[in-house]
């Protein structure tokens, strides 16, 4: 049997996540926010890149997961220490998934939302057809040791988009984004612990969990 042959046969066990010091591997100071909520249970010190003056690596991958797993292995090599990436964006059903990997750099050098969801709002009407609204919103988390082994996993979180933006409580696209099942109420207008009940970042933390911690 070829190499390839036999990896693609065999049941590779996840590592999992042992110590008490996990590398937030994110300068965006929402998401930093959201992932020490739902990682608190698990891990007592969870110092984040910025925090720790870790330089932040250029996303060159082309999928959610490849820039989450560049990402957390840059600070897990950088710090010596186990490193938690996250590469998030929402998806536009009628935009062909668009700004997707590109959701942060809609927003411009100066990380203006406000613009970038005023673009999502033209892009949409300037869109062939009527393809509606839809959309969701997906988190690749990466969990990346020091001699270069990733674990990774993926969630999404379905919705309509909505416009003007309304809510303050979130970060991001949160304004324009209404979780289905939740009436009119956007994420930005959901409290922290409704939008952890929901959120694509919780739905890829419940995989990670099972995976890898606990
Ligand atoms: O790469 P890091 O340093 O983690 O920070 P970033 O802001 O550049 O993060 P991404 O590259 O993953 O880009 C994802 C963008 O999608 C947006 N986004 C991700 N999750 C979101 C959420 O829960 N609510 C609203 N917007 C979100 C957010 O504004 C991000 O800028
Ligand atoms: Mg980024």
């Amino acid at each position: 049997m070829t190499e390839t042959a036999r990896r693609s046969t065999e049941t590779v066990a996840p590592r999992r996540f042992a110590g008490d010091t996990l590398v937030i591997a994110s300068h965006n100071k929402g998401k930093v926010r959201e992932i020490a909520a739902l990682l608190g249970r698990y891990v007592a010190n969870f110092p984040s890149a910025g925090e720790l003056g870790l330089p932040e690596p250029e996303e060159t991958e082309k999928t959610f997961i490849g820039n989450a797993a560049l990402k957390a292995l840059a600070a897990a090599k950088a710090s010596g220490l186990p490193a938690l990436a996250d590469d998030s964006g929402l998806a536009v059903d009628a935009l062909d998934g668009a700004p997707g990997i590109y959701s942060a750099r809609w927003a411009g050098p100066e990380k203006d939302f406000a613009l970038a969801m005023e673009k999502v709002r033209r892009e949409l009407a300037l869109a062939p057809d009527r393809k509606g609204d839809r959309a969701h919103f997906v988190c690749a988390l990466a969990l990346a040791w020091p001699d270069g082994h990733v674990e990774a996993v993926e969630g999404q979180a379905h919705g309509t988009l909505t416009f003007p933006p309304r809510g303050s409580k979130g970060f991001g696209y949160d304004p324009i984004f209404i979780p289905d099942g939740h009436g009119t109420t956007t994420y930005a207008e959901l409290d922290p612990d409704q939008k952890h009940a929901i959120s694509h970042r919780a739905d890829a933390f419940r995989q990670l969990v099972a995976r890898c911690f606990g």
